[in-house]
């Protein structure tokens, strides 16, 4: 753009001659509100015609899905999010102690202005791109229109988000829309096929049959043209190759399109795509406008032939709206306002410099960006909108979903398709069991090599006590550390699931829990099985399994152990620091390093806490209770030497009848630290992204 444009839009000034007739002559004082008087009174700008009625829906659907047009409006909406100065979590801190004493019950965090009374429209039939620079704010429209808004932005009760003309909230919302987020969540081991299989599984409506949902899933995968991929794994960025970004991007739509719905907000979907693929993923979204969806999309940069796939453009800057219109509205306005598009120039890349803060020019781009708001703002549009809302002519009755704002799918179903997924997941995660199994039989062995073939000696005794407490830090390490390392890459998927109402976390958690199940009994065999023999531990049948029991309860502990901490850690880097200091206490206690008779009182709960206590109390009871005097070898001038088994258990102060209650602690810390993981879960699928 040119100096000469820009002097004239700080002035308000036009040099376009069209401009003349969609300026009505009065001053454009800046307004806050959506609608103000004087500009854009003009007959040819800006009017908020819905598009000719689209052929579908309407017609019922046999995917269960509302068969409505919606019209999408939004009014007045103010959004803050939280400043984050340095120490501000103390001084919030600070202030709310303060509060607490000083009787100063509210005391406001500073707060910043993202968006500021932005209005808007979208009709069935109808592709609307919301553009603009950087910062403009258009994901926290997109958020808030989706109700998704994350944790520390507040949407201001004043404004408004009507479905054809009906206020609604985040359930009624969730039930008639699809959010495609920027950054698409899957699990990275299933195939394409397996996800929509899934997805179809707990989106559709519970009456459909099993073959339904598997049509209804080819049909998808051919509207998206996902078949040449749809049994490729859709793999994990960086990590494991799997779809391209399109397939990725159409993949999220896929999921979306099972259900029909009548709505469509996708943030960014063309984002790291080239323009081709760009391309295939915009006409994908113009399809199913021209279906009678409503379609909302951010989008930054379009080429010039994705510009001309657009019915209408929302430009946004600095969290205001710029323009609402169409594409050809847009030019009008913009000369208006005395910025034309210079000829071959892309519009779009035209429009996001004008409305860009220039660094630099910071003061004069503001000013500019204030101006053409003001504008927009007692535009015509702005006064049609305002008239919409206020003659409630939008208003149309909208259709109940067939099981209310329930869950889509009955608590069984959902439980299944959580354990066939957790189930498929488990077989193809190569860490969970490729790699567990080779790892627990290096381990195995290793340990095995070291401790090979131990007498009843002194020193045998010695080392096959150790032996066995490495049993159990082996477990424990092995297991905690692979369960944070799974499960905390699988949560942000859970969270988006639970958040969007596919499943509920109890049919989850339960899912996972009895998929990974076999995994968690087969690594404890493998181990005892090749560790114990070349050992020499205590020879028999029933000592074996008995060792074998104690090492399996012992691994489940742990992977409870590692739900827990993944769980109550915000990302699997937290919980990768916090896992170690908080075991390592438990592992003091289990009467290797540290007496058990030596516990201090004050710390003899926490011993109760301690899974290595019970385990290596039962395995060194099941190793040394019933070895009879004379059976350890000792030369007669060592004195110190263990005569019998029962010399050494009480030498370490256990007791052979306590073998049962080792079994017990065991059983209760399982259950104990599942069920404060579960809590923990639930707590953080309630909470915001
Ligand atoms: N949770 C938050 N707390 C405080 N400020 C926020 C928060 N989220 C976003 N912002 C601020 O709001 C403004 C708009 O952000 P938003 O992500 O909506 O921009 P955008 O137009 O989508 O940008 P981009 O195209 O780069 O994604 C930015 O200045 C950003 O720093």
């Amino acid at each position: 753009m040119g100096q000469e444009d820009q002097e004239l839009l700080i002035r308000g000034g036009s040099k376009h001659p069209s401009a003349e007739h969609l300026n009505n002559g009065e001053g454009g004082g800046a307004s806050q509100s959506c609608i103000g008087q004087g500009y854009g009174q003009a007959k040819n700008y800006g009017t908020l015609r819905p598009p000719s009625p689209p052929d579908g829906p309407g017609s019922g659907s046999t995917n269960g899905q509302l068969a409505e047009n919606l019209t999408y409006a939004w009014h007045n909406l103010d959004i803050f999010g939280a400043v984050n100065q340095p120490g501000s979590g103390w001084r919030q801190l600070v202030n709310r102690t303060r509060g607490l004493f000083c009787n100063e019950r509210h005391i406001p965090a500073p707060r910043k202005h993202l968006l500021k009374n932005v209005c808007g429209v979208a009709y069935p039939g109808e592709l609307l791109a919301v553009m603009g620079s950087s910062g403009a704010g258009k994901t926290t429209l997109l958020n808030a229109l989706a109700f998704r808004s994350p944790q520390g932005i507040q949407v201001s009760p004043s404004g408004m988000r009507l479905l054809n003309g009906q206020p609604v909230d985040a359930k009624e919302m969730q039930a008639r829309c699809a959010y495609v987020q920027q950054d698409d969540l899957f699990i990275g081991s299933l195939t394409a096929r397996e996800h929509l299989i899934f997805q179809a599984m707990v989106r559709m409506p519970r009456h459909l049959s099993y073959k339904q949902r598997v049509a209804r899933v080819d049909q998808v995968i051919q509207e998206l043209s996902l078949s040449k991929c749809q049994h490729t794994i859709i793999g994990v960025p960086g990590r494991v190759k799997g779809l391209s970004g399109g397939e990725r991007k159409r993949l999220a739509f896929a999921s979306e399109a099972l259900t029909d719905p009548p709505l469509l907000i996708c943030d960014e979907p063309t984002s790291g795509l080239d323009s081709f693929t760009a391309h295939s993923v915009v006409q994908v979204l113009k399809k199913l406008s021209q279906k009678g969806k409503t379609v909302i999309l951010t989008i930054h940069q379009p080429s010039s032939e994705l510009f001309e796939l657009f019915d209408k453009i929302l430009l946004m800057a600095e969290g205001r709206v710029a323009f609402l219109g169409t594409p050809s509205e847009a030019v009008d306005f913009f000369s208006y306002v005395g910025a034309q598009c210079p000829t071959n120039y892309n519009p779009a890349d035209f429009y996001v410099q004008v409305l860009a803060v220039v660094p630099g020019r910071e003061i004069e781009s503001r000013e500019r960006i204030a101006k053409i708001c003001d504008n927009f703002a007692i535009s015509k549009v702005a006064r049609d909108m305002e008239q919409l809302l206020a003659t409630k002519s939008l208003q149309q009755p909208l259709e109940q979903p067939e099981n209310g704002f329930t869950y889509k799918a009955t608590w069984f179903m959902q439980f299944r398709a959580v354990l066939w997924r957790s189930w498929l997941s488990v077989l193809k995660e190569p860490l969970l069991v490729k790699v567990r199994l080779i790892q627990t039989t290096m381990v195995a062995i290793l340990i095995g090599l070291i401790f090979l073939g131990q007498q009843l000696t002194q020193v045998g005794v010695m080392n096959i006590n150790g032996a066995i407490f490495l049993f159990l830090t082996n477990m424990t390490f092995q297991n905690v550390f692979a369960t944070i390392n799974v499960f905390t890459s699988e949560l942000p998927v859970f969270m988006r699931e639970a958040r969007s109402r596919l499943y509920r976390c109890d049919t989850y958690f339960l899912g996972k829990t009895i998929a990974e199940l076999p995994l968690f009994l087969t690594v404890p065999l493998v181990f005892t099985a090749i560790a114990y023999p070349m050992i020499g531990l205590r020879a028999g049948v029933l000592h074996f399994f008995n060792c074998l029991a104690l090492v399996t309860l012992v691994a489940n502990v742990s992977t409870s152990f590692g739900y827990l901490i993944s769980c109550a850690s915000s990302s699997t880097s937290m919980a990768l620091s916090v896992g170690p200091p908080v075991i390592i206490p438990f592992l003091l206690f289990g009467g290797f390093f540290l007496n058990s008779g030596s516990v201090p009182v004050y710390l003899k709960w926490l011993s109760y806490l301690s899974w290595f206590r019970y385990a290596n109390e039962g395995l060194l009871i099941n190793q040394w209770a019933d070895v009879e005097p004379g059976e350890i070898s000792c030369t007669s001038s060592n004195t110190t030497c263990p005569s019998s088994g029962k010399v050494i258990l009480e030498t370490l102060n256990f007791s052979a009848a306590d073998l049962p209650l080792d079994y017990v602690g065991l059983a209760i810390l399982i259950v104990g630290f599942r069920g404060f993981a579960y809590l923990a879960l639930r707590l953080r699928a309630r909470r915001k992204e």
